[in-house]
């Protein structure tokens, strides 16, 4: 018997999966609350500040490099790529748990998902990340956006930093609240990270790529 005939007879249905399908479908974008606990999230957030310490992440940049002093109105966090071979325990869960969402929807929607990128993301006071879409260097692989968050307990409105979703209707704000996850689609949803007035934002956000 082959493997994939195998996976098809092996298949369970995820309620969770399946609501993220049928928002995707419906929406373009999934809100998951606690899609990781707060054990989990802590555990992560320990690994990214471990690295963040060390001076591992670097300033991030956008498309084509322009000069630094650009890239600062546009985006301004500082970022560190997760290599999935070299994880550490709290990462391997992490990606355990993509794994599944990917495998799901491999398999349910033929999304053709073959690759991922993800890396840890800190936005410091004052920065932020302006309007835009997931789809820079002439790279159309990218076809899911994920956004991981793994802030403290309470992070108030007051601290701002939202991540803003722009449909067609209107513009939704999402508070980067621990454990919570957000799905959307690169090519199409236009979003930004707004000011970050108090504390440090910290997330993990990744792309499901095609081909
Ligand atoms: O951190 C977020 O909420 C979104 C980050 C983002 O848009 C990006 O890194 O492309
Ligand atoms: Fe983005």
């Amino acid at each position: 018997m082959t493997e994939e005939l195998y996976e098809q007879l092996n298949f369970i249905e995820n309620q969770l999966f399946e609501s993220i399908i049928n928002d995707l479908i419906t929406q373009q974008y999934s809100i998951v609350n606690d899609f990781f606990s707060s054990e989990e999230v802590e555990v992560l957030r320990n690994s990214l500040v471990a690295k963040y310490e060390a001076d591992k992440f670097k300033k991030s940049a956008i498309g084509n490099r322009v000069n630094e002093e650009i890239d600062k109105t546009i985006r301004g966090d500082f970022i560190f790529w997760i290599d999935e071979k070299n994880a550490n325990e709290s990462e391997t869960l992490f990606f355990n748990k993509i794994n599944n969402l990917v495998n799901y929807l491999n398999q349910t929607c033929f999304l053709g998902i073959l690759h991922k990128e993800f890396h840890y993301a800190v936005y410091p006071k004052g920065t932020f990340y302006k309007r835009h879409l997931d789809t820079f260097q002439n790279d159309d692989r990218r076809k899911l956006s994920i956004v991981c968050y793994l802030n403290e307990a309470n992070w108030p409105r007051e601290n701002g930093g939202e991540l803003t979703i722009y449909t067609e209707k209107d513009a939704l704000d999402v508070l980067p609240l621990p454990g919570r996850v957000v799905i959307f689609e690169s090519q199409i949803l236009e979003h930004e990270v707004k000011v970050v007035k108090e504390s440090e934002r910290m997330s993990i956000t990744g792309w499901l790529k095609t081909r």
